[in-house]
């Protein structure tokens, strides 16, 4: 078995590296049981709401994942709203799911 995702670090990922095989994909999604594939303009990415009681923490939650993305060198898409955040993973220079957009959903989970 390997080691949980959330402790592993992102690699980095440059134009030309592999997408998530078929094979991977399904074995992956297991890890992050909360988070859903999304298909947009032919490109896979890994969504998840979360809902807070008010604004404030939904900001506070929405600038830790800033600073993960910092630190992993990753970025998703943070839509940040009253009482509900959705952070979107993929990775841009793949136009897909690579390892790192796992990784980087494991590591939000813990943020909570
Ligand atoms: C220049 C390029 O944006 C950087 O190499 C990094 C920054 N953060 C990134 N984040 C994501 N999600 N995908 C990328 O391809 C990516 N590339």
């Amino acid at each position: 078995m390997t080691e949980q995702l959330s402790v592993q670090k992102c690699e980095a990922c440059q134009v030309g590296a592999p997408q998530v095989s078929d094979e991977e994909l399904p074995v992956l999604l297991a890890q992050i049981p909360d988070w859903i594939p999304e298909v947009r303009d032919g490109v896979m990415m890994l969504e998840r709401e979360y809902k807070f009681k008010n604004y404030k923490l939904s900001w506070a939650f929405a600038n830790k994942v800033s600073a993960l993305a910092e630190e992993e060198f990753h970025h998703p898409a943070i839509l940040l709203e009253w009482g509900k955040v959705k952070i979107t993973w993929w990775t841009h220079a793949i136009k897909g799911l690579h390892r790192n957009d796992f990784i980087c959903a494991a590591k939000t989970d813990k943020l909570l």
